[in-house]
């Protein structure tokens, strides 16, 4: 039974779901790192927020662990590097706490604007002070949102209609969207120099830490306020400080910090600044949103199902995993095929892609030939997580071409696989309901349903053979499901396919190669 450990807190309908899986599930949110290098090796999903930190160490410790689930958004406490490396999925919950992060960061932009915790802590301290709290209204002024996402774009939403003027800046914002939104599309620079507020909402990376320093500042308009409900870091924090107290930034409100607790107390302490401790996502229904959303892919994932999510895979949208589903098993069963005719070094794959299929997104179905390629020689080692990595690692260039038509059918895949001793090809397609179909093996056109056990017959097209083979295979006991014979040529080399029952043993390829006519027999299993 798989087990999973859940290592920071979810609300407990995410940890039922997993019970009602039928998975072992420990609950524990206080683990020393000691602690969680020593048992991570039992278990098969970790579960976390953003207090674990999942670090190299941790993952190169945990042997038999699939998938790392972070209930929410971001995944900066996640080696994920060395979980890819590792064939580890690690998997989000992306949408669950979208509104509540949103809300925040409108709470926060008004909590700054009008000194509302500083009115607050005042009044309850017993004083009546009127004078010390005077803010700014924000209709009318200008916002810059940094990171046009989910949360980003909800927040634009909501502060055009407070009447605020947004000007959006974000690699993917195109002209129609942000006219969609009726936001403005802004380069960074007109952020810096034209905002009145400044909000960000990117991940943490090493482009955006440290996006916003002293010469940033130094751009800004005086008396800008700042809001950060995304990653600490992103302003930077002693930079923006000493901006503070310079007076050149009004105020900031903070929902994130380098290092959580803040070790560095400097930036909390400044009466214009306005915090929170991380709680952006810490509302009863993104809590419930994002503990069942976590569980319910995990669960996929340990079952063997499709799921999305993951942030080490390619991402793929509702409508682009539909149209890739027919392909995907014939991908697989082409990478698994192509390994066992190259049974020597492989230095080269080419894929390509005819008809149908090139329209789709087709860079998944390369990794799925990757793997079965892959895992010819490293065993269950590689899944799609690891492929690229493992195939890097060894040398092995994997090129793509595309192209509209295809001979006949209304889409093929054809794998090249380059080795030592000359190329092998082999292409395939889907038919109705989804089968996969081999059309085509090391140049030879044939028609068949790979099945689990095949055996691959090189031979001279002559009569005779067939009988001979059904002699050898019949004395051995070896049912022939199915039979397929390609000739390049009338008298030439043949190629003979045979879908069989029972599992191949090296004796009976070498009876079968005694027979006249028959040069090589080799067994392809799936
Ligand atoms: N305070 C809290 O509790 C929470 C914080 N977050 C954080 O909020 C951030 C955003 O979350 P979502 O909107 O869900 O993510 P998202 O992936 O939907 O949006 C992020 C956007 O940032 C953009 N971006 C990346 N680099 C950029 C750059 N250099 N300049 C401009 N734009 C850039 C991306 O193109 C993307 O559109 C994440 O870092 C997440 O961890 C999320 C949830 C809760
Ligand atoms: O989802 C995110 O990225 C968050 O920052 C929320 O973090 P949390 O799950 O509340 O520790």
């Amino acid at each position: 039974m798989a087990k999973i450990l859940i290592s920071d807190p979810i609300t407990p309908a995410g940890v039922e779901l997993f019970k009602e899986a039928g998975f072992a599930v420990e609950v524990k949110t206080d683990h020393t790192k000691e602690e969680l290098l020593a048992k991570i090796k039992d278990y098969d999903a970790l579960i976390v927020r953003s207090q674990t930190k999942v670090t190299a160490e941790i993952i190169a410790a945990a042997d038999n662990l699939k998938v790392i689930g972070r209930a929410g958004v971001g995944v900066d406490n996640v080696d994920v590097e060395a979980a890819t490396k590792k064939g580890i999925i690690v998997l989000n919950a992306p949408d669950g706490n979208t509104l509540s992060t949103a809300e925040l960061s409108v709470a926060m932009l008004l909590a700054v604007a009008r000194n509302v915790p500083q009115g607050h802590a005042s009044l309850k301290s017993g004083a009546w002070d009127r004078k010390s709290f005077t803010g700014v209204e924000i209709n009318g002024k200008t916002l810059g949102v940094v990171g046009m996402g989910r949360i980003g774009t909800e927040v634009a939403k909501r502060m055009l209609a407070m009447g605020m003027t947004v000007l959006a800046h974000d690699p993917f914002l195109t002209e129609e969207r942000a006219a969609a939104l009726g936001v403005k599309l802004a380069s960074l620079e007109e952020i810096i120099t034209e905002s009145d507020f400044i909000t960000v909402h990117t991940p943490l990376t090493a482009e955006t830490k440290g996006l916003f320093g002293a010469a940033e500042f130094a751009r800004m308009k005086q008396g800008v306020r700042l809001v950060n409900c995304a990653r600490g870091g992103i302003y930077d924090e002693a930079a923006l400080a000493a901006a503070i107290r310079s007076g050149q930034v009004a105020g900031a409100a903070l929902d994130v910090f380098t290092s959580e607790p803040p070790a560095d107390r400097t930036l909390i302490e400044l009466p214009q600044v306005v915090v929170t401790p991380h709680l952006g996502a810490s509302t009863r229904e993104a809590q419930e949103n994002v503990a069942v959303d976590v569980a319910h892919e995990v669960i996929k994932v340990l079952k063997g199902e499709s799921f999305k999510n993951a942030v080490n895979l390619p991402p793929l949208r509702p409508e682009v995993r539909k149209a890739l589903q027919p392909f995907t098993n014939l991908a697989e069963v082409l990478g698994k095929i192509a390994a066992q005719l190259a049974t020597e070094r492989i230095g080269k794959i080419e894929v390509s892609y005819w008809g149908e299929v090139s329209k789709v997104e087709t860079s998944y179905l390369s990794l799925l030939i990757l793997k079965g390629i892959l895992q010819a020689s490293l065993g269950d080692e590689v899944n799609q997580v690891n492929a690229k990595f493992l195939a890097k690692e060894r040398g092995l260039k994997v090129t793509e071409f595309k192209a509209e038509e295809s001979a006949g059918y209304s889409s093929l895949i054809k794998v090249a696989v380059a080795g030592d001793h000359g190329t092998h090809t082999l292409t395939g397609t889907v038919i109705e309901h989804e089968e996969a179909r081999i059309v085509e093996i090391e140049g030879y056109r044939v028609d068949t349903v790979p099945s689990e056990q095949m055996i691959l017959i090189d031979h001279t097209d002559q009569p005779g053979v067939i009988g001979e083979v059904g002699t050898v295979l019949g004395q051995a006991g070896v049912n022939i499901a199915a039979m397929q014979v390609g000739r390049k040529q009338q008298g030439g080399k043949a190629l003979m396919v045979l879908n069989v029952d029972t599992a191949e043993a090296p004796e009976l390829l070498a009876k079968l190669e005694k027979a006249k006519s028959v040069q090589k027999a080799r067994a392809i299993i799936l």
